[in-house]
């Protein structure tokens, strides 16, 4: 059977799609590590069509206050079966972000439109290099590929949510 085909009567998950701080200003920002997309708008038509395509739902939130984020998290925890979060502008910091996804016990991938840890190490001297404060308890990460690292990590995501034997040992993978 095509691995991206999914039958007709495979289970319709609901995955949240949250961008935080900053993402809802796509468009403005860098080309250069953001490409020619236009906006937060078109971002999530393209999220909703990969989703339509995979038979799941998508719930999508994008906020520039991490409280908001917060509640976003804590009210969804019993809807959705797993989260694609860009932190964004919470990248580094977002200890309280980062804990809400651990607690609900939902698959959580990553996704950022730069290689992180290429921008980091070009932005800062060695000494004061950053990382991502949600790496280390998410389940998965994309990177680098733009806005197609959404597609990609809604298909992961919907095939490993398919996969019992891929979260039988808990959400975070070794
Ligand atoms: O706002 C963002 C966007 C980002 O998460 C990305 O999608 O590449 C990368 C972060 O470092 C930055 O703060």
């Amino acid at each position: 059977m095509p691995v991206l085909r999914r039958p007709a009567d495979a289970p319709r998950w609901t995955i949240a799609v949250v961008d935080g701080p900053n993402m809802p200003n796509l468009g403005h920002r860098s080309e250069a590590i953001y490409g020619p997309i236009r906006s937060l708008a078109d971002l999530q038509a393209m999220v909703r069509e990969v989703a339509g395509e995979l038979g799941v739902e998508v719930v999508q939130f994008a906020s520039n206050h991490e409280g908001e984020i917060l509640e976003f998290i804590h009210r969804t925890a019993t809807e959705v079966q797993g989260y694609v979060i860009n932190p964004a502008g919470l990248t580094t910091y977002g200890e309280a972000t980062r804990h809400a996804l651990d607690d609900t016990g939902k698959p959580v991938v990553e996704c950022h439109f730069a290689n992180i840890a290429r921008h980091f190490a070009e932005v800062a001297p060695h000494s004061q290099q950053q990382t991502s404060r949600f790496t280390y308890t998410a389940t998965g990460l994309t990177m680098g590929l733009r806005q197609h690292g959404y597609a990609a990590a809604l298909v992961g995501l919907t095939l490993a949510l398919d996969d019992e034997a891929f979260l039988a040992g808990g959400t975070r993978r070794r």
